[in-house]
């Protein structure tokens, strides 16, 4: 790893976390009510015990057991005392025993958490061993002695609460600091020169940050029910000295002839303890984001393109000016850009380009598969008059698995290993097709016949890990064709099988076109694929589209010169001694795209006007449109000028 790459790698993930965890949670209605109800409630406890409307200790038996009135906003108690006054004080000592519960937990068991996790070794076993032996105690009965010993004292009680309730943090905060102190960018940190304290308060802790705060709310809940269920029992403040422990019990004791009374005490509570448990979850959900590799940051759209030419009603997808970012740790990176393609009813489509060229980014996008970290940013995919791009939750129905269905590279992935084959196929028949269980058997053993499996009652018995992996596939395309799809798919469907079982799934693929009449985007790195199914070839090359032509005028001569070469490396046309032939240099990666042509560095007809400016598609001899200025074959009129020329 250079040092600029382990620098970035140091820093970028720290700086991203910083100060954007708040943010997140409010970005969210959830987080923004329940900080706002945890606010209130903090608030008037902390400010209304000072300013209650009434003494909270004094009594009034003329006006005991009264319901809400204009002088008593939430009525009155079994002695005529205010119940808002008293719950407002009972809060507010309460809330400071949960919060000296929950500063003692943390501050015991963060920094022995990040100590065992970040520096391991004797440290590590010491302090597990002491956290085994704390968890081992039982904190009931600890509790409870310590009570006694202090005169009920409910703080001292809940500061041994939360020592006790620390040993559970340390083993948290330990495993996520583990996690942590392996990854990329803390290693990187250590490699730096920075020390382990450094690198433990820099990187490891802002990564253990949200696992804290989910833990603390947690905690902080049940803080408040050990507290609130102390008081009940007496083991508090002493009367008539207000708690909502305290209060709660007189409520229940007089529950059958004053309910009103457990409504207020009960209910502060239960709210309370509903907003921790809310915040809790956005949080959790917030730091899950984040550790996706985008660091918390997300894609914005930019444009649309407007629809394919209504002209051809042949065209099922067309993709105009696609493109696609990833939000990095390093920022906004762009990924595949100004992409332009047709899939026509019933023909095959080639998707062709080098490992990370962009084809699999483009098959996701049509699908809305995108990771969460990606989004597409401009351009769009129209099917059938729907830009697909545009589509959210419940629209993509209808259209996924029955419209265009997906086969996977690996079709094990598709398959749920605990459920029969049977069982999978018959509830996505179940789905498509709205027919009961024994309609589902048949269509099930129908749809098995069709990926020509021999013994489809057999197979649809097995579990996914009782059949072979070309098996897999056929399974998986089975699977794929349960909704009639009329676009199929298949994202280097042939890559984890041998050649004698890719050659079968090619046929079957053919033969199943030729039988429903579906089109197949084939995204594939094998020429010897495009050449057996392939009608069209679009070529990509990092990030953009270079060729589009019929799969007969690539195979007599291609346009673009990155097609020749790839062209010459297929495995049937070895070097003169033998050996497989590669493109010279490496496909630039997508933070590091050329002015101009992408492939100019490595193109042997490069010329400097190849790297002033973006490069537009022109329209070439044949079939062929290529990104390309010297192109390889003669040149007609440019086209498809969605590309800035700035570029
Ligand atoms: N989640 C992601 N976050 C950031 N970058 C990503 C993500 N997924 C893909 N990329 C980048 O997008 C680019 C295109 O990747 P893609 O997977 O589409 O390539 P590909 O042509 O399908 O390659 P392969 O044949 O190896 O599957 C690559 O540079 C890849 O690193």
């Amino acid at each position: 790893m250079s040092a600029t790459v382990a620098a970035t790698a140091a820093t970028a993930p720290a700086t991203a976390a910083r100060g954007s965890l708040l943010r997140g949670v409010l970005a969210t209605w959830r987080g923004r009510t329940a900080g706002a109800v945890l606010l209130v409630v903090v608030l008037a406890c902390l400010v209304g015990a000072f300013v209650t409307p009434y003494d909270p200790l004094a009594q009034d038996l003329a006006a005991a057991r009264q319901t809400p009135s204009g002088a008593h906003w939430l009525g009155t108690d079994l002695l005529g005392r205010d119940v808002l006054s008293r719950l407002l004080q009972g809060g507010a000592s309460s809330l400071v025993a949960v919060l000296v519960a929950v500063l003692v937990r943390t501050v015991v068991a963060l920094p022995l958490g990040l100590a065992a996790g970040h520096l391991g070794g004797r440290v590590d076993q010491v302090i597990t061993r002491v956290v085994d032996l704390v968890m081992a105690v039982p904190t009931i009965v600890i509790l409870l002695s310590v009570l006694t010993l202090f005169g009920n004292d409910l703080l001292i009680g809940m500061a041994v609460f939360g020592l006790l309730g620390s040993a559970g943090l340390v083993r948290i905060v330990r495993g996520a600091a583990l996690a942590a102190s392996q990854e990329l960018h803390v290693t990187a940190g250590r490699l730096m020169g920075l020390s382990r304290r450094q690198v433990a308060v820099r990187h490891v802790l802002s990564r253990v940050r949200g696992v804290v705060i989910v833990q603390t709310t947690l905690f902080a809940t049940i803080a408040l029910g050990v507290q609130t269920g102390l008081s009940f029992l007496g083991l508090g403040a002493p009367p008539p000295e207000p708690t909502w422990g305290g209060m709660v019990g007189e409520a229940a004791s007089v529950v059958q002839s004053y309910p009103w009374l457990m409504v207020p005490t009960g209910g502060v509570i239960a709210i309370t303890v509903l907003a921790l448990g809310v915040l809790g979850d956005v949080v959790r959900d917030t730091t899950a984001d984040r550790s996706s590799a985008s660091g918390g940051r997300s894609v914005r759209r930019r444009g649309r393109v407007p629809a394919a030419d209504p002209g051809d009603p042949d065209v099922l997808l067309a993709v105009r000016g696609l493109e696609v970012a990833f939000a990095t740790a390093a920022g906004e990176v762009t990924v595949v850009r100004d992409v332009d393609l047709d899939v026509r009813a019933g023909e095959t489509v080639g998707l062709v380009g080098e490992s990370g060229s962009g084809k699999s980014v483009v098959a996701k996008a049509v699908l809305g598969l995108l990771p969460r970290n990606g989004a597409v940013v401009a351009g769009s995919a129209w099917w059938r008059g729907t830009d697909l791009t545009g589509l959210r939750g419940r629209g993509w129905r209808g259209v996924r698995g029955s419209q265009i269905a997906l086969v996977a590279q690996d079709p094990l992935r598709a398959l749920d290993p605990t459920s029969r084959i049977g069982a999978q196929l018959g509830e996505l028949v179940r789905v498509h097709d709205r027919v009961g269980r024994r309609a589902a058997r048949v269509r099930v053993v129908e749809l098995l016949e069709q990926v020509q499996v021999i013994d489809p009652a057999e197979v649809a018995r097995r579990y996914p890990h009782e059949i072979s992996g070309g098996m897999a596939q056929r399974v998986a395309i089975a699977m794929a064709l349960a909704g009639r799809p009329r676009l199929l798919v298949a994202d280097e469907p042939t890559t984890a099988l041998d050649v004698t079982v890719q050659a079968e799934v090619l046929d079957l693929l053919r033969a199943l076109q030729a039988e429903t009449g579906m089109a197949i985007l084939l995204v594939t790195h094998d020429w010897g694929v495009v050449a057996d199914a392939c009608e069209r070839v679009v070529v990509l090359y990092a990030g953009e589209v270079v060729e589009r032509a019929d799969a007969a005028d690539v195979f007599a001569g291609p346009g673009h010169p990155y097609t020749r070469a790839l062209l010459d490396c297929s495995p049937d046309q070895p070097a003169p001694d033998g050996t497989l032939r590669t493109v010279p240099g490496t496909v630039p990666p997508p933070d590091a795209w050329p002015t101009g042509c992408h492939f100019a560095a490595r193109c042997p007809r490069a010329q400097d006007d190849c790297t002033q400016e973006g490069i537009p598609m022109v329209e070439l001899a044949g079939s062929r449109v290529a990104r390309c200025i010297h192109p390889l074959v003669p040149a007609g009129q440019p086209v498809g000028l969605t590309l800035e020329r700035s570029r």
